[in-house]
């Protein structure tokens, strides 16, 4: 049930889930794009807090995942990117099951030929900084949503679901 961080691992519908699970589930209204080459994708959550600053998201993502996914609030920018292609491959050479933007990637047609799951708001081909300001694995919240490190997140096109 919990696993989608390999391509033969089962495959989990969020629909099906919030059928099962309800209101132990919150779901993301937001609307989110699905960028990546897996269209399903789940697993235990990492977080960075960061504005128009990519450095956290490319060192986190050049260390093992071990199946996570690791969730960025970028604060809803789609002023800068704060993912692309060459930190995708390296999330997908560290064994990440997927990443949630809640701001901009680029390269998105390299994207989504990787073995990735990748949500984000949208694409901007301007680079981010990179100082390296912002947090690592602290609760953050998108659309109301709160993410912990360590509960699980479910991704697919229907949606974004996460364990409260
Ligand atoms: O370096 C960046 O800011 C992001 C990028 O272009 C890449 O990952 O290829």
């Amino acid at each position: 049930m919990s696993a989608a961080s390999t391509p033969e691992s089962t495959t989990v519908n969020t629909a099906d889930l919030y059928d099962e699970r309800g209101d132990e589930l919150a779901s993301v209204a937001l609307q989110f794009q699905s960028l990546g080459g897996r269209s399903h994708f789940s697993g235990p959550i990492r977080t960075i807090r960061c504005f128009q600053d990519n450095a956290l998201v490319k060192s986190t993502l050049a260390t093992p995942g071990n199946g996570s996914v690791l969730v960025v609030d970028g604060g809803g920018s789609l002023g800068t990117a704060l993912m692309g292609d060459m930190i995708a491959e390296s999330a997908v050479a560290n064994g990440w099951a997927g990443v949630v933007i809640h701001g901009a990637i680029r390269d998105r047609e390299a994207i989504a030929r990787l073995e990735l799951g990748v949500k984000a708001l949208g694409s901007n081909p301007r680079k981010s900084a990179k100082a390296g300001a912002g947090e690592v694995d602290v609760d953050v919240v998108v659309d109301g949503v709160t993410f912990r490190p360590g509960a699980m997140v479910w991704c697919d096109p229907d949606g974004i679901l996460v364990e409260r």
